[in-house]
């Protein structure tokens, strides 16, 4: 039972306490602005194998109070990175109906809707992601950066599973799918950088790859992600909304490596 919160008194400023790596170096998320970037023409085009999963697969949906995680097949892996990732889990981080700038890294100081996270650990050197999750080469996250706009029918295979798991703990088994259908169509052009885990512990283990291009999601689908989950069990006399639960920028002082000119 992890003891933190995005909320008062076990809020982010006081993870540190518990959690010593969340004070430390290397913290995530960062804004991206253009004296920090730098272009690098050796940042390759992000290659994913393995990611057309039959659909007689199953992903597991969970609410674990911070977020709502799925399940991904450690088939599904990314090359083109120093070792091989294989695909552990994605989530997401939102903001709330009334301050839809729910992403943890921003642009120019400019916050998107929501971010998409899909975590790899590295398969070669790890045997599981837990071992993977606090070696400074342990974790690879595809980052994607959701804006407003069109219905997405690809998000909609798992926001139309958010009935079944409002309150943490619950969880739901739902068909896999091709998870590249969640990313932009541009795997070339990328934010590139060594940071962190975005929540406690946040060790310092995670090479983060932010796609330049947001992805699009309908002001329903929004609302929806916004206003059906919930980060206490059912029972719960004091239900809390699982709204805000993105960590604010952290003090940067190195380059971040960009894949495309200006
Ligand atoms: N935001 S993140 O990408 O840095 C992240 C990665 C992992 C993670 C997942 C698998 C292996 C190792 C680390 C877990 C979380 C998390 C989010 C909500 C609640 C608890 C944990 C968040
Ligand atoms: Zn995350």
């Amino acid at each position: 039972g992890s003891k933190w919160s995005y909320l008062g008194a076990e809020g982010e400023k006081m993870w540190a306490k518990k959690y010593p790596f969340c004070g430390g170096l290397f913290q995530s998320p960062i804004d991206f602005h253009d004296d920090i970037l730098q272009y690098d023409s050796t940042l390759l085009p992000i290659e994913l194998e393995g990611y057309n999963v039959s659909s007689f697969e199953q992903f597991i949906l969970t609410n674990n109070g911070h977020s709502v995680k799925m399940s991904l097949s450690p088939t599904m892996n990314v090359r083109s990175l120093p070792n091989r990732y294989s695909a552990a889990q994605l989530h997401l981080h939102w903001g709330n109906r009334n301050k839809q700038e729910g992403s943890e890294h921003t642009i120019g100081g400019r916050h998107f809707a929501a971010e998409l996270h899909i975590v790899h650990y590295n398969s070669d050197q790890y045997l599981d992601m837990n071992s993977a999750a606090d070696k400074s080469d342990g974790l690879a996250v595809l980052a994607i950066l959701i804006e407003i706009g069109q219905f997405n029918p690809s998000y909609e295979k798992i926001f139309s599973h958010f009935q079944n798991v409002k309150y943490k703990d619950q969880e739901t088994s739902i068909s896999a799918f091709n998870v590249q259908e969640l990313l932009p169509d541009r795997l070339d052009e990328y934010y590139r950088y060594e940071g962190s885990l975005t929540t406690p512990p946040c060790y310092p283990s995670v090479l983060w790859t932010v796609f330049r291009k947001p992805v699009q999601v309908s002001q329903e689908q929004l609302l929806a992600l916004e206003t059906a989950l919930y980060c206490t069990q059912q029972n719960d006399p004091a239900p809390l909304e699982m709204v805000n639960n993105f960590r604010r920028v952290q003090e940067f002082e190195r380059m971040v490596l960009v894949s495309f000119r200006q």
